[in-house]
């Protein structure tokens, strides 16, 4: 709170001023609006902020009518909104209703005062003396309390609906009359039709008839693409199901617009289309997904995914045909993951700021040419006796020709003609601000697993581990003997699914599961891989997640109860017993991923005695592992990658690569790539305690090295570090952190918000950055990056301005971008320099 009491800067980019209706100002205004024949209020339709401040003035937020709210994105780009304050009745005397803030708190109220910006209101918190963002129950709600929802009854739904509106991610279609006047009410049409006058009253017919048509073409093919955009945007996004919801009484059926945070719903047994965020309670469903556990603290989205359903998952069916699976509604309408994407989509994030800052730039230095031409003109010409309306036209003349006014339709037919490039080769762009940018990228970071390498991967070899000692390498999994662990663990430490006797599910788990020969039984009361001779049945899973770095699983073999646990092998024999991990784990890890192989370990254990298997923490199980083998998979680059990385170094494009793999793996993929060149020596970075030290690559271990001592001389040397390293970097030599961010070319073991915190550092240091990735976790990257280029239609692509399925789609962007400027035409490039 600051000490101006009529603005608040609540959490996040935006900040409140209140302001109330002065009435001596809104007559002055009004008076000027007659005055000016209705000119003074066309403006305020551009300014409304100047409406705001010509007929109300500031206040404190206590009292306020209206708000002033300031978007601020990283400090960087203000965007202004002026919105009216409404009241909202939730209750009566004897009834209140709890609303859930985004600091965590609840609220007990009967009336709210509310704000709706950009799709999400904001709640007056008179605690704090500030607006506050209406949440669902994803912020700070204890998990034992979500068992306490028995379902509302209509009233009390009704209530909640009035505070949190329908359940419906409603997307604005415009029709064409607003369109238009969108479209045509904007200064820069303005100063056209000025323009246009001018020239024919210096019978300069030809060219204005020429600048007419061209407007009416370039108004015609915005409205039709815009209204296009928002109808497909709405089709796409509007849907609207039957649920079954619990009324206190028992389940009725009612339309999933109704929904509100707190309703208890029932998941059809046979699948569905979720229609808000839901958290289940009860039953199981085989993506995997399970029940939130009662004992555990408080809850948190991200890392209770597990537990989750995002409105629009397709749940194809339950895991029991004879179980209620039942879930509490976390999130409704735009808060869900859903609305987010939606809401990314309608309010883009401003990614070309500079580009705006220099174009008005630009126009303001034309302007002042043109004003000083002008003047030039008025006093040439009327020294020498001129007819003055002849020199106010020629004066006038001059300003339209120093200010191009096709300059705007050039860069929005170029914008439309590259969208409809783009979308003919499968690319589609929800930010088409972006493209404007996309051309001064200097900077492209990728992804390793699935972007510059094949999804798809080879099971090369299987390195068993007999007594502390990795045994000779088996090429068929099956030549291992039936009672090996490490088959065992193959068979059964994967999360895959059977859906019409297909495997779904990670390529490297399929690949390992398929290398087995074993089978999957994977049904509504049983899920368990089994050979001619054994049955292991799977009673728990706890999945792969990218910080992690590993998943397990609980299951039980004749009598015993084991766990396997599979992940990178770092964390594997960090997990694992010392004396079970073969010291020549380093050189042997060394030998694989120094030929490029993607490397995954397993650990085992068994377990004396298994209480309650649902109340297993993860933490706890995932320890004192016997190091059982290691698994080398070819991950083969794709074949457009090394051409595309040449491409981007011939455009003096920056090109890095940022992945969650072993660093020696990264950097052989790196070199076979192109991103590391033959002649280039790559300098490994390291801190160890108060020291950063670097070994030059191919064995040569200069390590302990004093911070002083280590001058890497960066035209020399090129840098790769690991996200232990990047973190440690950033806390201990922040100073240096410039300099390694600038000759930065192999990120490896990075988590998603290394990759994030990388790209805003880069962002820092004046880079146009271009992230391209396909995972989750490359989606903090991907937002944050001035374009972000997705490759999977899940997760990723909500955050990205391009997202696209096809392999070579990188090769394709970046053909585009390169040859013909994303596709705009040669004439318009000329017209708009
Ligand atoms: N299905 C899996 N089961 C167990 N461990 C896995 C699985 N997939 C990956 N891993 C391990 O976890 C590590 C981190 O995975 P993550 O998905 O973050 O990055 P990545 O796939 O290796 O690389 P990139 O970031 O380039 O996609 C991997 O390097 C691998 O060792």
């Amino acid at each position: 709170m600051t000490s101006d009491s009529s603005q608040t800067k609540p959490t996040g980019d935006l900040e409140f001023h209140g302001y109330k209706r002065n009435y001596y100002r809104t007559f002055i205004t009004y008076l000027f609006y007659v005055i000016t024949f209705g000119l003074l209020r066309l403006i305020f339709c551009y300014c409304p902020t100047w409406r705001l401040y010509a007929t109300h003035s500031k206040c404190n937020l206590k009292i306020a009518e209206r708000l002033l709210i300031v978007d601020l994105y990283q400090g960087l780009y203000k965007s202004y909104f002026v919105k009216d304050i409404k009241r909202v009745f939730l209750g009566s005397e004897d009834k209140t209703i709890p609303v859930y803030l985004e600091d965590g708190s609840v609220k007990n109220v009967q009336e709210l005062r509310v704000v709706w910006c950009k799709k999400l209101c904001y709640v007056w918190d008179e605690d704090n003396n500030t607006f506050l963002k209406l949440v669902g129950l994803d912020k700070n709600f204890r998990c034992s309390d979500f068992y306490n929802f028995n379902g509302f009854s209509r009233e009390e739904q009704m209530l909640r609906l009035a505070c949190y509106g329908y359940n419906v991610i409603d997307v604005p279609v415009y029709t064409v009359l607003e369109l238009f006047c969108i479209e045509v009410l904007t200064p820069f049409y303005f100063f056209q039709l000025f323009s246009i006058v001018v020239w024919f009253c210096d019978h300069y017919y030809h060219y204005s008839t020429a600048i007419i048509l061209m407007s009416v073409f370039g108004i015609i093919t915005s409205i039709i693409q815009t209204r296009k955009n928002q109808l497909s945007l709405r089709r796409t996004v509007h849907s609207a199901d039957k649920v079954t919801v619990n009324r206190g009484w028992g389940f009725e059926e009612t339309s999933s617009r109704d929904l509100v945070p707190g309703d208890v719903i029932e998941i059809s047994k046979n699948g569905c289309v979720m229609q808000c965020d839901a958290v289940l309670i009860s039953g199981t469903l085989p993506v995997p997904k399970t029940p939130i556990s009662k004992t555990q603290n408080v809850f948190n989205i991200k890392e209770d995914s597990f537990h989750t359903l995002f409105c629009g998952t397709k749940v194809i069916q339950t895991r029991k045909q004879d179980e209620k699976v039942l879930a509490i509604v976390l999130r409704t309408g735009f808060l869900t993951s859903k609305g987010e994407l939606v809401r990314s989509i309608l309010y883009p994030t401003p990614t070309d700021f500079k580009f705006d800052q220099d174009s008005y730039k630009v126009i303001g230095i034309l302007t002042v040419i043109a004003v000083i031409g002008a003047t030039y003109t008025v006093v040439s010409k009327s020294t020498r006796s001129i007819d003055l309306s002849y020199i106010i036209i020629k004066a006038l003349d001059l300003i339209t020709t120093v200010i191009p006014p096709a300059l705007p339709y050039a860069i929005t037919v170029g914008k439309l003609h590259a969208l409809r490039r783009l979308k003919k080769q499968d690319i589609f762009c929800i930010n088409s601000r972006v493209i404007n940018v996309s051309g001064t990228v200097d900077c492209m970071c990728f992804d390793k697993t699935g972007t510059l390498t094949e999804d798809g991967l080879d099971l090369r070899v299987v390195v068993p581990v007999n007594d502390k000692r990795f045994v000779k390498p088996i090429k068929d999994a099956q030549d291992l003997p039936d009672d090996s662990v490490l088959l065992h663990g193959m068979a059964s430490c994967q999360s895959l699914t059977s859906i019409n006797g297909e495997l779904v599910g990670d390529p490297l788990d399929v690949k390992m599961f398929n290398a087995t020969n074993w089978c999957l039984k994977d049904s509504d009361n049983l899920r368990a891989v089994y050979n001619g001779c054994k049955v292991i049945k799977v009673l728990r899973q706890f999945p792969f997640t990218s910080n992690l770095q590993r998943m397990s699983v609980v299951v039980k073999s004749s009598l015993d109860f084991e766990i396997f646990c599979k992940g990178s092998p770092e964390m594997i024999s960090s997990l694992s017993l010392p004396e079970t991990v073969p010291d020549t784990l380093p050189s042997t890890l060394c030998f694989y991923t120094r030929k490029g192989y993607r490397v995954i370990a397993l650990g085992y254990k068994r377990l004396e005695n298994l209480q309650d298997l649902d109340k297993l923490e993860r933490d706890v199980v995932e320890r004192d592992f016997c190091f059982i083998g290691l698994l080398v998979l070819e991950n083969r680059i794709k074949k457009a990658t090394p051409g595309l990385i040449r491409c981007l170094k011939d455009a003096n494009i920056k090109t890095i690569m940022i992945t969650g793999d072993n660093i020696e793996t990264a950097l052989s993929v790196a070199k076979e790539c192109g991103i590391i060149s033959l002649d280039e020596v790559v300098a490994t970075v390291g801190v160890d305690h108060a020291y950063l030290s670097n070994s030059l690559n191919e064995f040569t271990n200069i390590t302990q090295a004093d911070e002083e001592l280590v001058q890497i001389n960066p035209p020399k040397y090129l840098y790769a570090m690991t996200g232990t390293s990047w973190t440690a970097i950033k806390q201990k030599f922040p100073k240096r952190l410039d300099e390694f961010v600038r000759h930065g070319v192999v990120f490896a073991r990075m988590s998603g918000k290394q990759k994030r915190e990388l790209i805003e550092e880069l962002k820092k240091q004046g880079y146009y950055t271009g992230m391209c990735g396909d995972g989750a976790n490359d989606c903090g990257a991907l937002k944050a990056s001035h374009v972000g280029i997705s490759l999977s239609g899940e997760d990723a692509s909500a955050a990205s301005s391009f997202t696209s399925k096809i392999p070579d789609f990188v090769e394709n962007f970046v053909k585009m971008e390169s040859n013909e400027d994303l596709g705009v035409p040669k004439e318009i490039q000329d017209c708009a320099k």
